[in-house]
């Protein structure tokens, strides 16, 4: 029987590149990168479904091509006339990317709408991924549903796993951000923060600080990145740490949280201990970063 995957989120246009003012066209969003992530490393026995919402427009049909072309289940993305995916452009500044956005009234913004379109979506699943960026583009009513949909999903036996994935720039003030994160984080099995994004935040001193937080708000398993230093994973009983391989060449940073934590689920759902599955996903996060964008060709991280 196949086994199911289940991640919700906002996929955009990504422009990457930029030298010389020419731009690769590419999509991608946390949640998709790290559904892609997983699509590339898990074997067929899984589907691998992708839950949101986009337009009719042109760049929406190419996003479903481009998704089913590539083995990832489309059958619950929402479709919404008048509306189009988000963009996003990626600079590259002190060694790191950033992003600029144009995603204020994306299609995915609505993905959460239909309370019975979301359970549908979950039904079934053994893995529901999401991200605070997902929670971040909702309307507050929209995160209720959202969450709601999630703890009952939860309740039919689904392990839930969720990147606070910290975005300043699309909540309305820390605090809120801060305490939706937090009660969103308390809802789920695995939690994968990034210290250096959490540390201004809740005041991490350390990267145990970081997993310290999750790990009392009822958490099971928390790894916690921390950029090239040692990544950390927690659990009441044991901790992990485990540094990336030396040596990484970094073209560009984008999609290095997200393919960690494609990478370290899928060696957790195919049995793999923690420190094994820190190490693949550094692996794997060490040949994304070697790329332009977020997503780089299956076949490379394989
Ligand atoms: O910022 C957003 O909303 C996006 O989804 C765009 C990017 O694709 C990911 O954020 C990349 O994530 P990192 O793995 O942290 O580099």
């Amino acid at each position: 029987m196949t086994r199911r995957i289940v991640s919700i989120g906002e996929c955009m246009i990504e422009m990457s590149g930029g030298e010389d003012r020419s731009y690769r066209l590419g999509y991608a969003g946390d949640t998709l990168n790290s559904a892609w992530y997983l699509r590339a490393l898990l074997g067929k026995d899984w589907s691998v479904d992708y839950v949101t919402a986009l337009g009719e427009d042109r760049y929406s049909d190419d996003i479903r091509a481009f998704l089913k072309d590539n083995g990832i289940g489309t059958g619950h993305i929402k479709a919404i006339a008048n509306r189009r995916p988000g963009l996003y452009m990626i600079h590259q500044e002190k060694g790191d990317r950033h992003f600029t956005y144009w995603r204020d009234t994306s299609a995915a913004k609505l993905l959460a709408d239909d309370k019975k379109a979301l359970s549908d979506a979950v039904e079934g699943a053994e893995l529901v991924y999401f991200s605070g960026i997902t929670l971040a583009i909702l309307a507050p009513r929209a995160r209720g549903r959202l969450l709601g949909a999630i703890v009952k999903a939860r309740d039919n036996g689904a392990r839930i796993a969720f990147d606070t994935n910290l975005r300043p720039a699309l909540w309305s003030s820390p605090r809120v951000m801060a305490g939706v994160l937090t009660a969103a984080a308390s809802l789920c099995d695995i939690v994968l923060p990034t210290h250096s994004d959490e540390a201004p935040l809740f005041g991490d001193k350390t990267v145990d600080d970081t997993a310290d937080r999750y790990l009392e708000l009822g958490v099971e398993e928390v790894v916690v990145k921390d950029g090239s230093n040692e990544a950390l994973i927690a659990t009441a009983h044991e901790r992990v740490r485990v540094a990336p391989p030396p040596g990484a060449k970094v073209v560009d940073a984008t999609g290095a949280g997200d393919s960690f934590n494609g990478a370290y689920l899928s060696a957790r759902l195919n049995g793999k201990s923690l420190r094994e599955a820190a190490e693949a996903a550094h692996r794997t996060a060490g040949i994304v970063i070697g790329h332009k964008g977020a997503l780089v060709d299956p076949k490379l991280v394989q």
